[in-house]
């Protein structure tokens, strides 16, 4: 529980308590929120920050993998130009367009798939002040066949596919046996900005694994990177 407290409970804040919200954590709007996140109108009150809005669209599945391992859930997250992964989205100028505008033009670019981000989908917003970044994360629940187009667009007439997005990937949420497989190996990948996080809070959040899980997953995560790296990672 220590693990998962520390790298993952202690960034959650409900900043707007939007429809996906499954009620796991205590909704700290007007309380104390975790450092760096901040209310949407906050974050819209910066001066000097630039802005950028990522999303998560997921579905839930009754496959299989290997016709024996339930996948429950279609996560996507793409593989970036630098090899990163990441969320659908990017920067958006909120004096030219609002938050909401500019993450659904970044997905037409980026998906092929009009999609019309609205308030309800809002999840967080998180500052950096080193970068003067700010990070507003949004989630779609959608249904298993509009996840399937969404994947058909971006692979064919997205105009970001192989120049800006490399393709779309699906996170696997399920662990293998030996325990490294699955989602701790996918966590051991590198992710771009605050994405991981972003990542590991809306699966607990979002009810898309327990808290348990994402605890062993993280473990096992570690480990693998430790493995590889040397812990230098
Ligand atoms: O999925 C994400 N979650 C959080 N931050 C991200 C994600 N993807 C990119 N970023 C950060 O957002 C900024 C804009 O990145 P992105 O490459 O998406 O925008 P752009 O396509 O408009 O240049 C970068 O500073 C990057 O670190």
């Amino acid at each position: 529980q220590r693990l998962f407290a520390e790298t993952t409970l202690g960034r959650i804040t409900v900043i707007n308590t939007s429809s996906h919200w499954s009620g796991n954590y205590a909704n700290t709007t007007g309380g104390s929120m975790a450092s760096g996140q901040l209310s949407r109108e906050e974050a819209l009150a910066c001066v000097g920050c630039r802005h950028a809005c990522h999303i998560l669209l997921y579905a839930d599945t009754e496959a299989q993998l290997f016709e024996e391992i339930p996948i429950r859930h279609i996560i996507l997250m793409q593989m970036r130009f630098d090899g990163l992964l990441g969320f659908p989205g990017g920067l958006v100028d909120p004096s030219e367009e609002s938050l909401e505008e500019g993450l659904s033009r970044e997905l037409w670019e980026e998906l092929g798939f009009s999609l019309s981000v609205t308030l309800e989908d809002h999840v967080s917003s998180c500052h950096n002040p080193s970068s003067h970044l700010i990070t507003h994360f949004y989630a779609r629940r959608m249904e298993e066949k509009e996840i399937r187009e969404v994947e058909r667009a971006a692979a064919s007439t997205a105009t970001d596919h192989g120049h800006e997005v490399m393709g779309m990937v699906r996170v696997p949420i399920y662990t293998l046996k030996g325990g490294e497989g699955g989602l701790p190996s996918f966590l051991s990948h590198s992710f771009i900005g605050n994405s991981r996080s972003q990542l590991e809070d809306a699966l607990v959040r979002f009810g898309l694994v327990t808290p348990e899980e994402l605890q062993t997953a993280l473990t096992h995560a570690e480990q693998r990177r430790k493995q590889l790296w040397g812990g230098a990672a």
